[in-house]
Protein backbone atom coordinates (compact mmCIF):
# COMPACT_ATOMS: atom_id res chain seq x y z
CA UNK A 1 0.00 0.00 0.00
CA UNK A 2 1.55 3.51 -1.10
CA UNK A 3 2.01 6.17 1.72
CA UNK A 4 -0.44 8.07 0.74
CA UNK A 5 -2.89 4.78 1.12
CA UNK A 6 -2.17 4.25 4.09
CA UNK A 7 -2.86 8.05 5.53
CA UNK A 8 -6.69 7.68 3.47
CA UNK A 9 -7.01 4.53 5.62
CA UNK A 10 -5.94 6.31 9.30
CA UNK A 11 -8.23 8.86 8.10
CA UNK A 12 -10.84 6.17 7.27
CA UNK A 13 -10.00 3.83 11.06
CA UNK A 14 -10.22 7.69 12.67
CA UNK A 15 -14.09 7.52 11.52
CA UNK A 16 -15.15 4.52 13.01
CA UNK A 17 -15.37 6.25 16.02
CA UNK A 18 -18.51 8.57 14.55
CA UNK A 19 -20.22 5.09 14.45
CA UNK A 20 -23.03 4.54 17.16
CA UNK A 21 -24.67 0.93 17.65
CA UNK A 22 -28.41 0.86 15.43
CA UNK A 23 -26.72 3.95 12.96
CA UNK A 24 -27.83 4.02 9.07
CA UNK A 25 -24.11 5.35 7.74
CA UNK A 26 -23.97 6.83 4.45
CA UNK A 27 -21.30 5.81 2.67
CA UNK A 28 -19.20 7.90 -0.27
CA UNK A 29 -17.23 6.51 -2.67
CA UNK A 30 -13.92 6.39 -3.56
CA UNK A 31 -10.31 5.17 -2.77
CA UNK A 32 -10.89 6.79 0.90
CA UNK A 33 -14.51 5.12 1.43
CA UNK A 34 -13.46 2.03 -0.03
CA UNK A 35 -11.20 1.70 2.94
CA UNK A 36 -14.00 2.98 5.24
CA UNK A 37 -15.88 0.42 3.67
CA UNK A 38 -13.91 -2.38 4.22
CA UNK A 39 -13.45 -1.38 8.05
CA UNK A 40 -16.78 -1.04 8.70
CA UNK A 41 -17.43 -4.46 7.49
CA UNK A 42 -16.14 -5.88 10.86
CA UNK A 43 -18.77 -3.91 12.65
CA UNK A 44 -21.72 -4.83 10.13
CA UNK A 45 -23.94 -6.64 13.09
CA UNK A 46 -23.96 -3.42 14.99
CA UNK A 47 -25.45 -1.27 12.30
CA UNK A 48 -29.02 -0.97 11.06
CA UNK A 49 -27.41 -0.51 7.40
CA UNK A 50 -26.36 2.20 4.80
CA UNK A 51 -27.33 4.44 1.90
CA UNK A 52 -24.61 4.71 -0.59
CA UNK A 53 -23.76 7.76 -2.66
CA UNK A 54 -23.04 5.31 -6.04
CA UNK A 55 -23.58 2.03 -6.93
CA UNK A 56 -19.57 1.24 -7.01
CA UNK A 57 -19.89 1.35 -3.17
CA UNK A 58 -23.42 -0.10 -3.14
CA UNK A 59 -21.17 -2.91 -4.77
CA UNK A 60 -18.89 -2.95 -2.77
CA UNK A 61 -20.92 -3.19 0.89
CA UNK A 62 -22.90 -5.87 -0.51
CA UNK A 63 -19.94 -7.82 -1.08
CA UNK A 64 -18.91 -7.69 3.07
CA UNK A 65 -22.76 -8.38 2.99
CA UNK A 66 -23.36 -4.66 4.55
CA UNK A 67 -27.20 -3.90 4.26
CA UNK A 68 -27.78 -1.16 1.65
CA UNK A 69 -30.58 0.70 2.15
CA UNK A 70 -32.86 3.13 0.07
CA UNK A 71 -32.86 7.03 1.24
CA UNK A 72 -36.68 7.46 0.50
CA UNK A 73 -36.92 3.92 3.25
CA UNK A 74 -34.92 5.91 5.85
CA UNK A 75 -35.13 9.27 7.73
CA UNK A 76 -32.39 11.84 8.34
CA UNK A 77 -29.59 9.47 8.33
CA UNK A 78 -27.12 10.73 11.43
CA UNK A 79 -23.66 10.01 9.71
CA UNK A 80 -22.15 10.46 6.24
CA UNK A 81 -18.74 9.70 5.54
CA UNK A 82 -16.96 10.34 2.41
CA UNK A 83 -13.48 11.67 0.92
CA UNK A 84 -13.08 14.65 -1.16
CA UNK A 85 -10.42 16.25 -4.32
CA UNK A 86 -9.68 19.33 -1.64
CA UNK A 87 -10.63 20.16 1.59
CA UNK A 88 -10.08 23.69 2.95
CA UNK A 89 -9.98 24.70 6.53
CA UNK A 90 -13.40 26.20 6.05
CA UNK A 91 -13.91 22.48 5.87
CA UNK A 92 -15.48 23.89 2.01
CA UNK A 93 -14.65 20.96 -0.11
CA UNK A 94 -14.12 20.03 -3.88
CA UNK A 95 -15.62 16.34 -4.33
CA UNK A 96 -16.78 14.61 -7.81
CA UNK A 97 -13.25 13.18 -8.74
CA UNK A 98 -15.00 10.12 -8.96
CA UNK A 99 -18.26 11.44 -10.88
CA UNK A 100 -20.57 10.02 -7.62
CA UNK A 101 -21.35 13.94 -6.71
CA UNK A 102 -24.72 14.42 -7.41
CA UNK A 103 -25.40 11.18 -5.01
CA UNK A 104 -22.74 12.19 -2.75
CA UNK A 105 -24.47 15.77 -2.25
CA UNK A 106 -27.86 14.16 -1.58
CA UNK A 107 -27.10 12.03 0.87
CA UNK A 108 -24.60 14.85 2.50
CA UNK A 109 -27.47 17.31 2.90
CA UNK A 110 -30.25 14.35 4.37
CA UNK A 111 -27.48 13.83 6.92
CA UNK A 112 -27.11 15.74 10.27
CA UNK A 113 -22.66 15.17 10.46
CA UNK A 114 -20.80 14.98 7.76
CA UNK A 115 -17.50 13.39 8.91
CA UNK A 116 -15.20 13.95 5.53
CA UNK A 117 -11.77 11.45 5.64
CA UNK A 118 -9.15 12.28 3.31
CA UNK A 119 -4.93 12.17 3.17
CA UNK A 120 -3.84 15.17 4.13
CA UNK A 121 -2.42 16.58 0.84
CA UNK A 122 -6.14 17.44 -0.08
CA UNK A 123 -5.87 20.05 2.41
CA UNK A 124 -5.14 23.44 0.69
CA UNK A 125 -5.64 27.17 1.30
CA UNK A 126 -8.11 27.85 -1.40
CA UNK A 127 -10.05 25.61 -3.30
CA UNK A 128 -9.40 25.10 -7.06
CA UNK A 129 -6.42 23.78 -8.11
CA UNK A 130 -8.51 20.23 -8.85
CA UNK A 131 -10.39 20.89 -11.76
CA UNK A 132 -14.00 21.52 -11.06
CA UNK A 133 -16.85 18.43 -11.51
CA UNK A 134 -19.80 19.70 -12.81
CA UNK A 135 -22.67 17.10 -13.69
CA UNK A 136 -24.77 18.28 -17.04
CA UNK A 137 -27.81 16.81 -18.33
CA UNK A 138 -26.33 15.65 -21.86
CA UNK A 139 -28.04 17.97 -24.17
CA UNK A 140 -27.07 21.31 -21.88
CA UNK A 141 -22.98 19.87 -22.12
CA UNK A 142 -22.67 23.00 -25.14
CA UNK A 143 -24.19 25.52 -22.89
CA UNK A 144 -23.10 24.87 -19.61
CA UNK A 145 -19.63 24.70 -21.28
CA UNK A 146 -20.27 28.18 -22.59
CA UNK A 147 -21.35 29.70 -19.39
CA UNK A 148 -18.32 28.33 -17.26
CA UNK A 149 -15.81 29.96 -19.73
CA UNK A 150 -17.92 33.20 -19.00
CA UNK A 151 -16.82 32.92 -15.43
CA UNK A 152 -13.45 32.04 -16.59
CA UNK A 153 -13.06 28.60 -16.29
CA UNK A 154 -12.07 26.33 -18.98
CA UNK A 155 -14.39 23.21 -19.33
CA UNK A 156 -13.18 19.77 -20.44
CA UNK A 157 -15.53 17.05 -20.89
CA UNK A 158 -14.44 13.85 -18.88
CA UNK A 159 -14.23 11.62 -22.00
CA UNK A 160 -16.00 7.97 -22.15
CA UNK A 161 -17.94 8.73 -18.45
CA UNK A 162 -21.47 8.58 -17.81
CA UNK A 163 -22.67 9.17 -14.43
CA UNK A 164 -24.90 6.67 -12.51
CA UNK A 165 -27.89 9.14 -13.48
CA UNK A 166 -26.69 8.68 -17.26
CA UNK A 167 -25.71 12.16 -16.85
CA UNK A 168 -21.94 13.65 -17.94
CA UNK A 169 -19.36 15.12 -16.39
CA UNK A 170 -17.74 18.69 -17.16
CA UNK A 171 -14.08 19.26 -14.75
CA UNK A 172 -13.63 22.94 -15.08
CA UNK A 173 -9.96 24.15 -14.82
CA UNK A 174 -8.86 27.38 -13.23
CA UNK A 175 -12.04 28.79 -11.82
CA UNK A 176 -11.75 31.56 -9.34
CA UNK A 177 -13.21 29.74 -6.42
CA UNK A 178 -12.24 32.43 -3.34
CA UNK A 179 -15.82 32.58 -2.11
CA UNK A 180 -17.05 28.93 -2.73
CA UNK A 181 -20.41 29.52 -1.74
CA UNK A 182 -21.11 32.06 -3.96
CA UNK A 183 -19.92 30.66 -6.75
CA UNK A 184 -21.91 26.92 -5.70
CA UNK A 185 -25.30 29.01 -5.69
CA UNK A 186 -24.15 30.97 -9.25
CA UNK A 187 -23.00 27.47 -11.11
CA UNK A 188 -26.48 25.49 -9.48
CA UNK A 189 -28.40 28.64 -11.33
CA UNK A 190 -27.22 27.07 -14.46
CA UNK A 191 -30.13 25.79 -16.62
CA UNK A 192 -28.50 21.86 -17.35
CA UNK A 193 -26.64 21.89 -14.55
CA UNK A 194 -27.30 18.47 -11.96
CA UNK A 195 -24.97 19.29 -9.75
CA UNK A 196 -21.74 21.37 -9.02
CA UNK A 197 -18.49 19.78 -6.95
CA UNK A 198 -18.63 22.40 -4.75
CA UNK A 199 -19.81 21.71 -0.98
CA UNK A 200 -19.59 24.56 0.81
CA UNK A 201 -23.57 25.42 1.23
CA UNK A 202 -23.54 22.14 3.38
CA UNK A 203 -19.60 21.68 4.02
CA UNK A 204 -18.42 19.32 5.83
CA UNK A 205 -19.12 19.10 9.83
CA UNK A 206 -15.55 17.39 10.61
CA UNK A 207 -12.26 16.92 8.75
CA UNK A 208 -10.51 13.84 9.37
CA UNK A 209 -6.87 13.55 8.05
CA UNK A 210 -4.48 11.17 7.69
CA UNK A 211 -0.47 12.21 7.62
CA UNK A 212 2.45 11.35 7.81
CA UNK A 213 2.81 12.43 11.58
CA UNK A 214 -0.80 10.59 11.92
CA UNK A 215 -4.27 11.50 12.00
CA UNK A 216 -5.88 15.29 12.60
CA UNK A 217 -9.16 16.25 12.99
CA UNK A 218 -10.50 19.61 12.00
CA UNK A 219 -13.87 20.86 13.31
O1 LIG B 1 -15.83 12.87 -4.60
C1 LIG B 1 -15.43 11.74 -4.74
C2 LIG B 1 -16.03 10.79 -5.71
O2 LIG B 1 -17.00 11.40 -6.51
C3 LIG B 1 -14.31 11.24 -3.91
O3 LIG B 1 -14.63 11.44 -2.56
C4 LIG B 1 -13.08 12.01 -4.24
O4 LIG B 1 -12.83 11.90 -5.63
C5 LIG B 1 -11.87 11.52 -3.46
O5 LIG B 1 -11.49 10.26 -3.91
P1 LIG B 1 -10.35 9.40 -3.23
O6 LIG B 1 -10.84 9.03 -1.86
O7 LIG B 1 -10.18 8.22 -4.14
O8 LIG B 1 -9.10 10.26 -3.15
Amino acid sequence: MSNQDQMKKAAAEAALEYVEDGMVVGIGTGSTANHFIDLLAKMKGRIDGTVASSEASAERLRGHGIPVLDLNAVGPIPLYVDGADEATRHLHLIKGGGGALTREKIVAAASERFVCIADDSKLVNVLGTFPLPVEVIPMARSHVGRAMLKLGGQPELRHGFTTDNGNLILDVFNLDMTDPVALETEINQIAGVVTVGIFARRPADVLILGGKDGVKTLT
